[in-house]
């Protein structure tokens, strides 16, 4: 099972903040508090016009990890390589993205929900995924459940997460990190806060 550096990227940080942008001009200082605060793995959802020019300026930050997360398909995985992205993260997996990006060898994420999503992703070579979205497709229990028959299998479980709750999922054996919006919260930059916000985050190791 290859895992073109996925695994050891979900090790950095205990949690990934998963960054929605809008001012590009915000990218540098929220990636500067968020590496500051401990959390070097920053996942920018192209969901916004400004998401990758702010991959490229976040990637400038010294100990910043950089991915894009919401790649829906090879179109979007183009994008996210032409910026420079380090790792790539997808909500679920299809055969089309699932192929381009194993043939491009970049470490990637690939969103599960149920065993024959993980089934398709070992099938193509995958061992690490995203549960997603982790607690309103069967919460703690479900993962549990899921990883019996997978051993070996790594999860960064992401979607209605939050500080009170990653201990309880950062506690499972098969969990490496969880991802979550928390982290930056909307609305107009607020360094300090994500800093501190960011900090409370990385502590949550267990
Ligand atoms: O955009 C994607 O690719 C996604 O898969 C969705 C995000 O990971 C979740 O929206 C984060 O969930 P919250 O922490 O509950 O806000």
């Amino acid at each position: 099972m290859s895992d073109s550096g996925i695994e050891q990227i979900m090790t950095l940080a205990p949690v990934i903040p998963v960054i929605v942008i809008d001012r590009v001009e915000d990218a540098v200082p929220m990636a500067e508090a968020l590496v500051a605060g401990g959390l070097r793995v920053l996942e920018v959802t192209l969901r916004t016009p400004a998401a990758l020019d702010a991959i490229r300026a976040m990637k400038r930050v010294p100990g910043a990890v950089v991915g894009a997360g919401t790649v829906l398909n090879p179109r979007m995985l183009k994008d996210a390589l032409d910026a420079g992205s380090e790792f790539i993260v997808s909500p679920g997996l299809t055969d089309s993205l699932g192929e381009a990006a194993v043939a491009s060898g970049i470490p990637f994420l690939p969103g599960v929900a149920n065993a024959s999503n993980v089934m398709m992703g070992l099938d193509m070579g995958l061992g690490s995924f995203k549960f997603f979205p982790a607690a309103t497709s069967g919460g703690i229990p479900a993962l549990k459940a899921l990883a019996g028959p997978f051993g070996g299998v790594n999860f960064c479980p992401t979607g209605g997460i939050s500080a009170a709750t990653a201990p309880e999922w950062l506690a499972l054996e098969p969990v490496r990190c969880v991802g979550g919006s928390w982290v930056v919260p909307a609305g107009p930059l607020d360094p300090v806060r994500i800093e501190a916000l960011a900090k409370e985050a990385a502590a949550l190791r267990t």
